[in-house]
């Protein structure tokens, strides 16, 4: 199953300077891992904003969070889910 979502990441400003840098160095580990299974498909930023754009390809809603739950910024970003099925237009054959 394909689903759009996007991260808006609100960090504290109180945070120390050295917690959020290692919470962002291992945000980028862990998203990389997961996008080299195949399952975080696309990963975009939003220009203008610290937020991303993301595309995954999962068994269900159950696999999605548990994803999203094991990223080291969860606790520290607002997270939309929409599902995704396929459109009668599209061309791509991935695309389901
Ligand atoms: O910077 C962001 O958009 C938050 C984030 C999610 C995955 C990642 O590597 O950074």
């Amino acid at each position: 199953m394909l689903f759009h979502v996007e991260m808006d990441v609100r960090i504290p400003y109180d945070l120390p300077a050295e917690k959020v840098d290692a919470l962002k160095q291992a945000e980028r580990v862990r998203a990389m891992e997961l996008q080299r299974t195949g399952a975080w498909r696309h990963l975009w930023r939003v220009a203008g904003r610290y937020a991303n754009v993301s595309i995954f390809d999962v068994s269900g809603a159950q696999e999605l969070h548990d994803m999203l739950s094991s990223l080291p910024l969860f606790p520290f970003m607002e997270i939309h889910v929409t599902p995704l099925c396929r459109h009668p237009s599209s061309i791509h054959d991935d695309d389901r």
